[in-house]
């Protein structure tokens, strides 16, 4: 595996509050990471940065050998970063077909994407898609009558369209109860892993993430705690992570 995103001392600033400092790592393709620690972090901040819908104020971030900066083609960063949130990013209104095909709009052109509106366009892409996370039947379901299960295969469908070489997980099963979210973050993780993608999760069940991933990497106020395979994590790394300032 070679270094596939390297992440040179990034800082972001939210008005007064440092949201990530000085953070530095990297990552070979093809890695499974979960991004672990107390809220308020600065793990959504490194996902965005990632995704490029949030500049960094200091340093930088390369993919493949590119500067993410410079990576202004939209068509081009779709099919290397896709980004899945914890609230879906899903318009209800709308039959899951479109909400699948949505992952297609960087890579259409105006005219098919408004085309496929009301005639939806490659359609046996969508089918497919659905048919693999278990939605087969829900193809014309208006998206806002599914469970919060379901959307989050709805979301996880779009992205197997879009496939792009990353795939970053906003906390992607926090909204779930603990079957549904173990059975959706087992699917994404199987998804990523057949499709040999790299995969960055941020989540806070630390249970998943040593389950499930390679690598956990603990941030905690802005700074990097720890960046250890998941099998060297022990209960001691957990308690101090979480631990309460005042209990210090
Ligand atoms: N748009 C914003 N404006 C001001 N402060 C922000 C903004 N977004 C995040 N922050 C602050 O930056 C810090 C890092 O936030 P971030 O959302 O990255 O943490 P997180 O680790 O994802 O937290 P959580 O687990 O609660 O989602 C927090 O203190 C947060 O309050």
């Amino acid at each position: 595996m070679s270094e596939f995103i390297d992440i040179k001392k990034i800082g972001k600033v939210y008005e007064r509050k440092i949201a990530l400092s000085s953070l530095s790592l990297s990552v070979k393709k093809g890695e499974f990471i979960a991004l672990i620690g107390p809220s308020g972090a600065g793990k959504t901040t490194l996902l965005n940065l990632l995704a490029a819908t949030l500049p960094p104020d200091q340093g930088e971030i390369t993919i493949d050998g590119q500067l993410l900066a410079e990576m202004t083609d939209q068509k081009k960063r779709a099919k290397k970063i896709g980004i899945i949130r914890q609230q879906f990013d899903l318009i209800g209104e709308l039959p899951v077909i479109h909400n699948v095909l949505a992952g297609k709009l960087s890579e259409w052109g105006i005219m098919k994407s408004l085309l496929s509106m009301f005639f939806p366009q490659d359609k046996q892409d969508a089918i497919l898609a659905l048919t693999r996370v278990g939605l087969r039947d829900k193809l014309y379901e208006r998206t806002s009558a599914l469970s919060g299960g379901e959307q989050q295969r709805v979301a996880l469908a779009r992205l197997l369209i879009q496939n792009p070489e990353i795939v970053l997980a906003d906390e992607p099963v926090a909204s779930l109860d603990p079957a549904r979210a173990e059975d959706i973050l087992a699917l994404l993780v199987k998804i990523a892993s057949e499709g040999n993608q790299t995969l960055i999760a941020s989540l806070h069940s630390v249970e998943y993430a040593k389950k499930y991933f390679d690598r956990l990497i603990a941030l905690k106020d802005g700074y990097l705690f720890f960046d250890l395979p998941a099998s060297s994590v022990t209960d001691a790394h957990i308690a101090s992570l979480y631990k309460l300032k005042e209990q210090a």
